[in-house]
């Protein structure tokens, strides 16, 4: 035995000192590879509609729908499952609705808690008892277990439970103990959640939606332009801050900088009626014309509005020809506004009538130079993203729970694209000086995510974060993949054409085999059985677009939950679920509310697409977790023939 095997297996020996707890543990081990495989979750693109989310969380995309017909099958009516559907979702808001409408409470109660302790043992039985042990609420967690688990000695079973069920009605915490097992069986449906990013933007409550993440049991995250923007943010990367701000003031979310996460905006508010006091900013309007807001709170928003997009674009022509490299010189549009014109002649050359012509903080001879009053705001700005700690924790959970690509379970699952040539092959991207293509450039722009929170060398600090910006918006980000964001075209011009933003090659080129088999060999997955999961672009439903590309192997899954985009999309997104049996997307429609959900018995899942069933159930064993276990299970294997064969002594 070589030296550092040998070092190695003593270390293992102190976690398995005899030759029992070896055994044990390759016994236990060796059980779990069989059981059936947990069920995995992935939403995507939620972009802060924390209602919807934590609807599609509740109801496992289907996933419990399914459970209870496997459990109850044609023992009850649709009816019945609905209902009990209903209540595993939202057991207080249904418990409160039965009331109103029961006479005998107490029957209800005893039918419910029966019902829902034979759906937990169920759900229940795919696990470890210890992995369910530890998913109890500490409240219940006994008796939970004692309801669950086979009583093989005890004669009158029925009796046994009766006793229990009786009990806690007798006592009153039969609604407690209704609520606590819905809870129970919505976390044990769904093993491990994967979001394929842009939590953040365009909806009222990604801060909610982060904090429900926060306590999610088992997660990862696959960052979204929208979340790195934020991240850059957080940092202070001015460009990435300004863009957060114009995007919540554009969709009436001020809230959430305000409330939610405490970030001050007086200063850009004050700064904003000095300079634009006058101004009437009409194309500067606040999406979808908030009702909550009076018309002086309207007016206000639109000179915010304006003042911190004109912001952003002097920051973002000033990074352009600061990082050529970048190839964003086509957001260096200030300069080529004719003031006496009104018109705007853009990078492409072409002139344009500019739909505003008041850019009172523009100095013509440097037209990126931000005046005294907008540095002033910035650097307050900075200064309260950069402090504010409840942004900070969000950021870190981004940063310990996610990346900008995953490989799970033999799928590989990122939020944009791949850059790609028009012939298929990994387009080669240049990050400051160095080349890199396919897993390398993700690799790379990783590193540089994390070197913008972590590193302590300025200059290094200073360029990481300016890739943050270049992730959100650059040519070759793939998690943008457009040519460009033609954000100031769509706030300044009319004429539709200038706002187009190409898509990058990956968005067709995902329907040839031969390029998706080798994207996934890229990442190092067997292209017979891994798939490509990615959200970013919405499905258009509406025009006959699937979701399903290249004979199932690639499977997009934003379908907007994104209210903003529903008349676009048809629908209200597609989710997918990858349990033992396979992989299947949801279709959803529009959620309302959780009272309309509860009163109608709504699932909003409209309907299930196979996408690939298993021609067995898939097992742990098959897992990437399986194959770790496998791992462990033969080096127990040779620490047993090390105890045996005297190499390591037992320590009893
Ligand atoms: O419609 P909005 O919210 O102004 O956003 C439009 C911008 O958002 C983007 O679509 C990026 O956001 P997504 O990642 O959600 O697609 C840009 O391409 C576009 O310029
Ligand atoms: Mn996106």
């Amino acid at each position: 035995m070589k030296t550092e095997e040998l070092r190695y297996l003593q270390r293992l020996a102190e976690l398995y000192p005899t030759i029992g707890k070896a055994s044990t543990e390759i016994i236990n081990l060796q059980s779990i590879l069989n059981l059936p495989k947990g069920t995995e979750h992935f939403l995507s693109d939620i972009h802060g509609e924390y209602e919807a989310f934590s609807h599609v969380l509740r109801n496992g995309s289907g996933a419990v729908r399914k459970k209870i017909d496997d459990v109850f099958g044609h023992t009850l009516s649709n009816s019945d499952k609905r209902s009990l559907a209903t209540l595993v979702y939202y057991p207080k808001e249904k418990i409160a609705y039965v009331k109103k409408k029961e006479t005998d409470m107490e029957n209800w109660y005893k039918i419910t808690l029966y019902r829902l302790i034979e759906l937990c043992k169920t759900t229940a039985s795919k696990y470890t008892r210890s992995k369910v042990r530890k998913a109890l609420p500490a409240d219940y967690a006994y008796v939970i277990e004692e309801l669950i688990t086979e009583k093989a000695e005890v004669l009158d079973k029925e009796a046994y439970y009766d006793s229990i069920v009786d009990t806690i009605i007798d006592i009153g915490r039969a609604e407690n103990f209704i609520i606590a097992l819905a809870e129970l069986i919505q976390r044990l449906v769904v093993d491990h959640l994967h979001v394929l990013g842009d939590i953040y933007d365009r909806g009222p409550g990604p801060h909610f939606i982060m904090d429900r993440l926060m306590d999610y049991h088992s997660l990862d995250i696959q960052w979204g332009n929208h979340d790195v923007v934020w991240m850059g943010a957080a940092v202070g990367q001015a460009a990435c801050m300004a863009t957060v701000i114009r995007n919540s003031i554009r969709y009436g979310n001020l809230d959430i900088l305000e409330d939610g996460y405490g970030i001050n905006m007086m200063p850009l508010a004050a700064f904003a009626m000095e300079v634009y006091g006058d101004d009437p900013c009409q194309v500067f309007e606040v999406h979808g014309n908030p009702s909550n807001y009076n018309a002086l709170e309207k007016e206000l928003s639109r000179k915010m509005h304006k003042a911190i997009a004109m912001i952003q674009f002097k920051l973002e022509g000033a990074l352009a020809k600061e990082h050529p490299d970048f190839h964003m010189e086509n957001r260096c549009v200030l300069e080529g506004i004719d003031p006496v014109e009104g018109t705007v002649r853009l990078p492409d050359g072409s002139v344009h009538e500019l739909l505003d012509h008041n850019f009172p903080t523009i100095d013509w001879e440097h037209p990126y130079e931000l005046t005294d009053g907008e540095k002033d705001v910035m650097e307050r700005l900075t200064s309260a993203f950069r402090n504010c700690e409840k942004l900070q924790n969000h950021m870190q959970l981004l940063l310990d729970k996610g990346g900008l690509y995953k490989t799970y379970n033999g799928n590989l699952l990122f939020h944009g694209s791949i850059p790609l040539n028009e012939d298929g092959t990994f387009k080669e991207v240049q990050i400051y000086g160095e080349t890199c293509k396919g897993k390398a450039l993700y690799d790379k722009l990783e590193a540089y995510v994390r070197k913008a929170f972590f590193t302590v060398d300025e200059k290094e600090q200073k360029d990481s974060q300016d890739i943050l910006w270049y992730i959100w918006a650059g040519p070759n980000s793939p998690l943008y993949g457009k040519d460009k964001m033609t954000t100031f075209e769509r706030y300044f011009i009319a004429d539709k054409e200038t706002h187009r933003e190409k898509k990058n090659a990956y968005y067709h080129l995902w329907e040839n085999e031969e390029v998706v088999n080798r994207m996934l060999e890229e990442f190092g997955l067997d292209p017979e059985n891994g798939h490509i999961i990615n959200g970013h672009v919405p499905v258009h439903q509406l025009e006959g677009e699937n979701p399903v590309k290249c004979g199932g192997k690639v499977i997009v899954i934003d379908g907007g939950f994104c209210e903003a985009y529903r008349n676009v999309t048809g629908i209200a997104g597609y989710t997918l679920i990858y349990s033992s049996y396979g992989l299947s997307l949801t279709a959803h429609e529009p959620f309302t509310s959780a009272e309309d959900a509860v009163a109608t018995e709504r699932d909003i899942v409209s309907n299930r697409v196979a996408v690939r069933y298993n021609p067995r159930r898939a097992l742990v064993g098959d897992t990437d977790n399986g194959k770790a276990l496998k791992e462990r299970i033969q080096e127990l294997k040779q620490l047993l023939e090390a105890y045996r064969k005297g190499v390591i002594k037992e320590k009893k």
